[in-house]
């Protein structure tokens, strides 16, 4: 896996995410969340947190940019992302990974190619990555899995295949929401480690849950959020 991953880290390198007084609401309903100022800062490992409907999945929409702050400012690797060219905006979301609540995987395609569509849409050719596929679908879990197709997988498995879609691009920021919402508590442990071994090779992690069980595994940054507004646990 290490040959797999070798991301390069930069001294001095700008935070991943910066938030500066960002606020947003959805059309003309009240604020979601207001006043948000934070950092995330390269290499770290935090999870979001905070009571269903507080707003965990809107910032991380905020992040990918799929929705749009209705105040304040966002910036990705250092990049204002107002006024963001599109192909800039392309180059900042292929610098992320996303693991989403309800997997999004595509039925008629096989574990192997659900995990080797992002690479596909970059318009790689698949003998470039083909061994790099199979590799992390070894390393999640899934060596035997590969050639079927997500109906056939269980929760756990299309958790995993979700994730390995999510790390194919060698993402510098992963996102995950609920990542081990479906699985048992073994599993999750699983999986949890292996974001930390991702963290290890260099991505900054950001694992959205309700799961204090799962928080309580690791002494990392939480970042809280309630009543619209971002604590922060160091
Ligand atoms: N598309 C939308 N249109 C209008 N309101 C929305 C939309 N998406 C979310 N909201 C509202 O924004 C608030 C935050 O929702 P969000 O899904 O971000 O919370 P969450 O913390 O991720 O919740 P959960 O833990 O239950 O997934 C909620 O009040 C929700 O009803």
């Amino acid at each position: 896996m290490e040959a797999f991953y070798d991301n390069d880290f930069e001294e001095d390198a700008p935070p991943v995410v910066h938030f500066e007084n960002v606020g947003v609401r959805y059309g003309m309903g009240p604020e979601v969340l207001r006043d948000l100022t934070f950092s995330i800062e390269p290499h770290s490992f935090q999870f979001l947190t905070g009571p269903s409907g507080a707003g965990k999945t809107t910032l991380l929409r905020l992040i990918l940019l799929a929705v749009k702050p209705t105040r304040g400012l966002i910036s990705l690797f250092g990049q204002d992302v107002s006024g963001i060219s599109k192909n800039a905006l392309t180059d900042v979301r292929r610098r992320m990974g996303v693991v989403f609540q309800d997997f999004r995987l595509l039925d008629h395609l096989t574990t192997y190619e659900n995990v080797a569509l992002p690479l596909r849409v970059q318009g790689k050719e698949e003998t470039s990555y083909r061994a790099e596929v199979v590799e992390l679908l070894r390393w999640v879990g899934l060596g035997d899995r590969m050639h079927v197709l997500p109906p056939v997988l269980s929760g756990g498995e299309k958790q995993r295949a979700a994730i390995a879609r999510a790390l194919i691009v060698r993402p510098d920021l992963l996102l995950a929401d609920e990542p081990t919402g479906n699985v048992d508590p073994s599993l999750a442990r699983r999986l949890l480690r292996l974001f930390i071994e991702l963290n290890r090779l260099g991505t900054s992690v950001v694992i959205a849950t309700h799961d204090f069980s799962l928080m309580d595994q690791l002494d990392v940054r939480r970042l809280v959020l309630g009543d619209g507004r971002l604590h922060i646990d160091e």
